[in-house]
């Protein structure tokens, strides 16, 4: 998906939202436990809720290749549910030497047909080119993430003065277009979007950590909405574990439909 249908699919929806599909046998709720496919069965009835408050979901693979083969099934089954007009993110933060990366770049969007993929951009250059090799699909590299402890790495001040994340996301322009990379930022680092605005006003962000993480999505919505919406929210949590009942899906629909409606005010309001 290009960006142009990206941001087409955001105004027909009204909405930036991306569901997080972390799909956790143990919280699943526990009549889907004896289902033959317990996963693929709790993301089908997850995307029929939410599908219409959302424009993006994003698996996250390693709740899926903890299950070995069955769990690469339930993936592989659970993209090919969703229809072609969702932009569909491998949450893998894959990124190796040259021709490992190519070989991921080709598992997730040959194999799996996912239009991007997250990576870490520890190693460089050459571990990130090989996944910007494919038309019309996106990395969307690691900048500052949610977590605690991303200020370990993220937040070092370097000689020149830039602090890391900063140079990740002005070395990587060199790389790649706004058409083929976004970054990731979290929603509890909502007082950096100001200045990431500034660096990179015209890329998509993939910001997760509203929900359970505690970031604010007004906060997320004023600091980083631009002229194309430039944003993409996920929460996982929030959504497909609101309930724990044979109701789950209905609920995780209305939590969708909430996000989606703020969302919509937004985009009124900022973009
Ligand atoms: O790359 C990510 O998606 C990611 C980056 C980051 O900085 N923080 C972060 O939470 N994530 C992922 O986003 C999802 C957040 O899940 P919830 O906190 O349950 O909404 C998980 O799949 C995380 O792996």
């Amino acid at each position: 998906m290009n960006k142009k249908q990206l941001f087409d699919q955001i105004r027909a929806k009204a909405s930036y939202l991306c569901v997080g599909l972390d799909s956790d046998i143990h919280k699943i709720p526990e009549h889907l436990r004896k289902a033959d496919d317990p996963l693929f069965e709790f993301n089908k009835q997850i995307i029929d809720a939410t599908i219409d408050y959302a424009v993006a979901y994003k698996p996250n693979i390693a709740f899926y290749e903890a299950h070995g083969l069955k769990g690469w099934e339930s993936l592989m089954k659970t993209i090919a549910y969703l229809p072609d007009d969702v932009f569909i993110i491998a949450d893998a933060k894959r990124g190796d030497i040259g021709n490992t990366s190519k070989m991921y770049a080709r598992a997730f969007f040959e194999q799996m047909n996912c239009d991007a993929i997250t990576v870490a951009p520890y190693m460089g250059e050459d571990s990130v080119k090989p996944f910007l090799d494919f038309p019309e699909k996106w990395v969307i590299l690691l900048a500052l993430t949610s977590n605690a402890g991303g200020k370990d790495f993220q937040n070092l001040a370097l000689t020149e003065g830039d602090q890391l994340y900063e140079r990740v996301l002005k070395k990587s322009q060199d790389w790649g277009s706004d058409e083929e990379l976004m970054y990731v930022v979290g929603a509890t680092k909502a007082e950096a979007l100001t200045n990431i605005r500034q660096i990179v006003p015209n890329h998509f962000l993939l910001v997760p950590g509203v929900g359970e993480q505690g970031g604010s999505l007004s906060e997320v919505s004023r600091h980083g909405l631009n002229s194309e919406c430039g944003l993409l929210v996920n929460s996982s949590r929030g959504i497909i574990y609101a309930d724990g009942s044979k109701s789950f899906a209905s609920v995780a629909g209305s939590k969708a439909r909430e996000l989606q409606q703020e969302m919509a005010n937004y985009l009124e309001k900022y973009c």
